[in-house]
């Protein structure tokens, strides 16, 4: 630890009240922003099983709790912490996997600042850091029957390794060719009520009389197989997801004509008569919205199927070098092993004990601030880290070698 660090550390052991020992066991990283004090333990040297997220509140002196919303990553030997953008933690984990190393802990971020809205506590949010500029997800969105569900179909039969699907929650009732788990997670609207209030929901809407929603988990459990999440909501999931941190592409499907709409509606055979009428007065309400500025990104109509899927392909991008490029930017990553990390104007700079991070001979490497994207819940995107090799001039002298490392 540099001497600058061991005399933050007594100041702020002056600052905290007695009883919470921040040298003792495991490793704690105790970052200000404002009258807070955010307090990051972990360690498998310690009793601890995972990361402890503990603030003191410097202006009543007390030790707070936070919600801890997101997946946590898997616990380290050690890990060093630094302060981005006054809205989230950078968490270098030590003797990491290449692609498990960065994370980022939000704690003032849009998304927490919702969360704290809507749970009325103190929240803070994992994310993890992702190579590069991985596309952001895809919301699809439409009237039911217009063949939201088809064109999806062909994209994951399509590109298995590229998209994966948010399995949403719903109170609905099965239809006989779905699978609870694949098409839906099947919920009992109490049980979905209550995961709502404890924060466990990105969105949630009532549509036709049901309840539906889309999990953190379910966005994050595909994200971190390392593909794009399609999420098939309805326009008012679209309204809350465009609100929240998460970028989205979001593409409305538009029928060729309401007729054509009501016959496929029909062709599906899947509702009732009553539910189809419900279905159809929302398409009208539906179809209104799709003109509201800042909403939907892409309009396409689905007339020819063949032809919808073709429009949809190249607003997606997947030509083949395109694909290339993603799956080169998840091959490549090599991370540190021990380190330590400060911040200077946009960039973070990473001191590695060895020289182990990518093929460079250097052991400073920049993190550049400036290019994250994105952020809770899943991935924080646009990571991009240059090895420096030489440090005298400081960092504005300093022209990064080697290609980045991602
Ligand atoms: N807000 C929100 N809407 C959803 C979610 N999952 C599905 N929906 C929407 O709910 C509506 C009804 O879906 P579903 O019952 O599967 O019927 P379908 O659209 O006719 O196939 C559609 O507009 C879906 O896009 C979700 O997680 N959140
Ligand atoms: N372009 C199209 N032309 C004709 N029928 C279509 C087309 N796209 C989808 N369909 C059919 O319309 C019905 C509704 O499609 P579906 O994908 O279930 O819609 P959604 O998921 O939007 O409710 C299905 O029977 C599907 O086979």
């Amino acid at each position: 630890m540099g001497e600058a660090q061991e005399s933050f550390l007594d100041d702020l052991e002056r600052e905290i009240p007695v009883g919470f020992d921040l040298k003792s066991g495991g490793f704690q990283t105790p970052i200000v922003l404002g009258q807070k004090i955010y307090v990051v333990s972990g360690g498998t040297n310690g009793a601890a099983v995972s990361f402890d997220v503990q603030i003191f509140d410097k202006s009543t002196r007390k030790w707070l709790t936070p919600t801890v919303l997101g997946t946590q990553p898997t616990l380290p030997t050690g890990h060093s912490a630094v302060l981005l953008n006054k809205d989230r933690l950078l968490i270098l984990k030590r003797d990491s996997t290449p692609d498990d190393c960065i994370w980022f802990l939000e704690v003032d971020t849009p998304f927490v600042r919702e969360q704290k809205k809507l749970l009325g506590c103190e929240v803070v949010a994992w994310s993890k850091g992702v190579k590069g500029d991985a596309p952001k997800p895809v919301v699809i969105c439409g009237p039911s029957g217009v063949g939201k569900g088809t064109l999806i179909s062909k994209l994951m039969k399509d590109f298995p390794s590229t998209f994966g699907f948010s399995v949403s929650h719903t109170t609905r009732s099965p239809r006989e060719n779905e699978k609870d788990g694949v098409h839906y997670h099947f919920s009992e609207r109490s049980i979905m009520e209550k995961d709502i209030r404890d924060g466990k929901f990105l969105e949630s809407a009532n549509v036709h009389g049901n309840l539906y929603g889309t999990s953190i988990e379910a966005v994050e459990t595909v994200t971190d197989s390392g593909k794009r999440c399609i999420l098939d909501i309805d326009v008012q999931g679209t309204r809350s997801v465009k609100a929240s941190s998460l970028e989205v592409v979001s593409i409305f499907i538009c029928p060729p004509s309401f007729e054509e709409l009501e016959k496929r509606l029909r062709a599906r055979g899947t509702e009732t008569e009553e539910q189809i009428q419900k279905r159809l007065r929302n398409a009208r309400a539906e179809l209104e919205q799709r003109e509201t500025p800042g909403l939907f990104d892409h309009l396409l109509v689905n007339d020819d199927l063949e032809a919808c899927y073709m429009n949809l392909k190249k607003i997606l991008n997947l030509d083949r070098q395109n694909i290339d490029k993603y799956q080169q930017f998840i091959e490549n990553g090599e991370l540190p092993v021990g380190h330590s990390v400060s911040e200077t104007a946009h960039k973070v700079l990473i001191n590695c004990q060895t020289t182990e991070l990518g093929k460079a001979s250097s052991n400073l490497f920049v993190l550049d601030v400036s290019s994250l994207k994105g952020g809770a819940p899943g991935r924080t995107r646009g990571l991009k880290v240059y090895a420096i090799e030489n440090f005298a001039d400081g960092l504005n002298g300093v022209k990064p070698v080697q290609t980045p490392i991602y």
